[in-house]
C-alpha cells in the first residue's frame, strides 16, 4: 500500500477545545513507522493551515463559517493532490468538517465514490436544519448532489461543488441523529446501519450489505470517514460528542479489515479525537491507540498475525 498522510488540525467546526491536537498525537503514538512496519510505504505532507478568518461572523446559524471554509478548501486541493500521486489518503483530524475537503478534493481526482460514515452522529444537518450552527454535525449536506437545493452559499464555501450520490453513502454506528437528519436520510433513502442493525445483523453481515450496496451497479473507489466516536466511550471517551452503546473495539477494527480486503479504499478520514476530553492520560492513550490501530487495519494489520513469504524458521 501507498500511503499519504494528511494532517487537519480543524477546530472551528465545533466549540471544544484541544481536537486540533489529534493529528500530532496520532503520529505521535507511532503511526507511520507502523505502517512502514507493516509494509506500507509512507509520505507525510505535514498539516494543512487553518488560521482563523477575521471578523468570522456567523452566517445565520452556522458557526465560523469563513475559517471552516477555507480550510476545507486548501485540504481539498492537498487531498487532490495526494490522490494525483496514486496513494491511499489518510486524513488525520480535527474536527468532521474536514470530511468537505477530504471528500470534494478525493471526488475531483477519482470521480464517483462510495461513501462509508462510521460515526454515532449522521452529520448530514443542513445550515437550515442545524440545532446548533456547528459545522462538524453537518458536512455531508454539502457534498450530496440531492441535497444541493436545500443549501444556502455560506461564505468561503462556494468553491464546494456536490459530488457524492444519495445511493453511494452507507452510514454505520448512528445512535444520536437529529430530528432534521433522519428526515433526510429517509427522505434520500440513504443506507444506514444504526447500532439496533449492527445488534440485529451482526458487524460480518453489516459489512457485507454495506458492500453490496456500494458496488451493486459498479465498483468505485471507497472513501471511509472514521469518526472515533462511533465506538463506545468505554474504549474512545477523549472525544468530542461520546454517546454511550457504541462499537466495541472488535467491531471497529472488523469495519476497516473487511473494507481493506475489498482493495477498494482509496481515503480514510480519521476524526475526533480530542484529548481535552480524557479524564485521565490512559484514556486519552486508549482513544489514540484505538485510531491508530483502526487506520493500521484500513491498511492490512490482521489480528491473526502473518508472515512474510519467504520466512523459514530452520
Ligand atoms: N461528533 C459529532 N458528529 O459526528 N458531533 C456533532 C453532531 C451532533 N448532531
Ligand atoms: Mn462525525
Ligand atoms: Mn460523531
Amino acid at each position: 500500500h501507498s500511503v499519504g498522510i494528511v494532517g487537519a488540525p480543524f477546530n472551528r467546526g465545533q466549540p471544544r477545545d484541544g481536537v486540533e491536537s489529534g493529528p500530532d498525537l496520532i503520529r505521535a503514538a507511532g503511526l507511520l513507522q507502523k505502517l512502514t512496519q507493516q509494509g506500507c510505504a509512507v509520505k507525510d505532507y505535514g498539516n494543512v493551515t487553518c488560521d482563523d478568518v477575521p471578523a468570522d461572523e456567523p452566517f445565520g446559524c452556522v458557526k465560523n463559517p469563513r475559517t471552516v471554509g477555507r480550510a476545507n478548501e486548501q485540504l481539498s486541493h492537498t487531498v487532490a493532490t495526494v490522490k494525483r500521486e496514486g496513494k491511499t489518503c489518510v486524513v488525520l483530524g480535527g474536527d468532521h468538517s474536514l470530511a468537505i475537503g477530504s471528500i470534494h478534493g478525493h471526488a475531483s481526482v477519482q470521480g464517483q465514490l462510495g461513501v462509508v460514515w462510521v460515526d454515532a452522529h449522521a452529520d448530514i444537518n443542513t445550515p437550515l436544519t442545524t440545532p446548533t450552527g456547528n459545522i462538524h454535525g453537518q458536512p455531508m449536506s454539502y457534498l450530496i448532489h440531492e441535497l444541493h437545493s436545500k443549501v444556502p452559499v455560506v461564505p468561503n464555501f462556494s468553491w464546494i461543488k456536490p459530488c457524492v450520490s444519495a445511493r453511494d453513502i452507507v452510514y454505520i454506528g448512528l445512535r444520536d441523529v437529529d430530528l432534521g437528519e433522519h428526515y433526510i436520510l429517509k427522505h434520500l433513502g440513504i443506507k444506514m446501519f444504526s447500532i439496533t442493525e449492527v445488534d440485529r445483523l451482526g458487524i460480518a453481515k453489516v459489512m457485507e450489505e454495506t458492500c453490496d450496496h456500494i458496488f451493486s451497479q459498479v465498483q468505485k473507489p471507497v472513501h471511509l470517514s472514521y469518526d472515533i466516536d462511533a465506538l463506545d466511550p468505554t474504549v474512545c471517551p477523549a472525544t468530542g460528542t461520546p454517546v454511550v452503546g457504541g462499537l466495541t473495539y472488535r467491531e471497529g477494527v472488523y469495519i476497516t479489515e473487511h473494507i481493506c480486503q475489498t482493495g477498494l479504499l482509496s481515503a480514510v478520514d480519521m476524526v475526533e479525537v480530542n484529548p481535552k476530553c480524557g479524564r485521565t492520560d490512559h484514556e486519552v492513550k486508549s482513544t489514540v491507540n484505538a485510531a491508530v490501530d483502526l487506520i493500521l487495519g484500513c491498511f492490512g494489520r490482521v489480528r491473526e498475525g502473518s508472515h512474510p513469504s519467504d520466512y523459514c524458521i530452520s
